[in-house]
């Protein structure tokens, strides 16, 4: 088969759970789990291609589907290659018993659990963007570790789920000191710390959730620094840069600056057109950053965003 097939992927959540559904044995990658959905038909948009595949595949009648991601993927099959793009969708809007029509396993999974079962591996994308907040807070001044941790606390009771601790100025053991502090306290709201670091320094916060990657070490890697049950967080600025963090495996990125930032006051600013152009084949969710606060967001997500990460529109400044 010749061109980019495009597949409609829907993700149906019930109660913070995903619907997944068994590959059937007739299918290529039989037995693996995906989500439901298949190639469009001629003139049919991903959303009508997505409502006929319920129907047919578990019997739900579902209706809001909103936008996800959208990725290029190339199967390997064993008589040559397909390539597939998914558009994929979510929504939490079905009617109807779920059933069987075709066969299928179905089961609902939490979030959390995708890691566990055998998804597809194209599918790695949409589980992260699945399982990634909206809002990536990225810690910014503060007077010492206990100010950090109250800071932290105020932004955890805003519902902020995803951290990263940014503190250039400390030496090793305070750094590690404060994360091993914050961790608690994340887990404590059901919120994640990624560590801004050298890989180096990584092995000593066992309890951290992963690592942010500063754009500058990226050329000196070649395979995934971390191993797979922890979150990889590339920092990217250019097209090279965001290749690099698909080739690391990585399970999101960060593209700046989209505009003018304080805290980078001699880069010139993306803007959302070109975010958009040089993130819209990448595989993995991507953040947006740089000079942005929650008032950006529903012009993120308009441009294939995962969300927007800030410093000064995120991180409190004064308690
Ligand atoms: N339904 C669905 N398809 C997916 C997912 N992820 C993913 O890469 N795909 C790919 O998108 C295509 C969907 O095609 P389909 O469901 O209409 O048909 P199929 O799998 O029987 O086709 P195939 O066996 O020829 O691959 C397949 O190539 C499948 O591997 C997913 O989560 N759900």
């Amino acid at each position: 088969m010749s061109g980019v097939v495009p597949v409609a992927v829907g993700c149906l959540i019930r109660n913070g759970e995903v619907l997944i559904g068994q590959r059937l044995a007739r299918q290529s990658f039989a037995g693996e789990w995906e989500f439901p959905g298949g190639k469009l038909e001629a003139n049919e948009t991903p959303i009508e291609a997505l409502v006929r595949e319920f129907k047919e595949e578990t019997g739900l009648t579902t209706s809001d589907w909103q936008p996800l991601i959208s990725y290029p993927w190339t199967h390997q099959l064993p008589n040559g290659s397909v390539q597939v793009q998914l558009h994929v969708y979510i929504t939490e809007q079905a009617s109807g018993q779920l059933s069987a029509p075709e066969g299928h396993l179905f089961a609902w999974c939490p979030l959390s659990m995708l890691d566990q079962r055998h998804l597809l591996r194209a599918n790695k994308g949409i589980v992260r963007a699945l399982q990634l907040p909206s809002a990536y807070m990225i810690t910014g001044g503060f007077h010492d570790q206990q100010d950090a941790l109250s800071r932290l606390e105020e932004a955890l009771k805003q519902e902020v789920k995803l951290v990263q601790l940014r503190a250039k100025h400390l030496d090793k053991q305070a750094y590690i000191a404060l994360a091993n502090e914050m961790v608690k306290h994340c887990h404590g709201h059901g919120a994640k710390l990624i560590v801004n670091t050298s890989v180096a320094w990584f092995d000593e916060m066992p309890a951290v959730d992963g690592l942010q990657l500063a754009s500058s070490e990226l050329a000196a890697l070649t395979h995934r620094p971390i191993a797979a049950n922890k979150w990889l967080g590339v920092s990217t600025h250019n097209a090279f840069e965001l290749a690099k963090a698909t080739e690391l495996e990585a399970d999101f990125a960060l593209l700046s600056p989209v505009k003018a930032t304080q805290t980078h006051p001699d880069s010139t600013p993306l803007g959302w057109a070109k975010f958009e152009l040089m993130t819209q084949a990448l595989p993995i969710p991507v953040y947006a950053l740089g000079g942005l606060s929650l008032d950006d967001l529903l012009q993120a997500k308009a441009t294939g965003a995962q969300g927007i990460a800030a410093i000064n529109g995120l991180w409190p400044q004064a308690i």
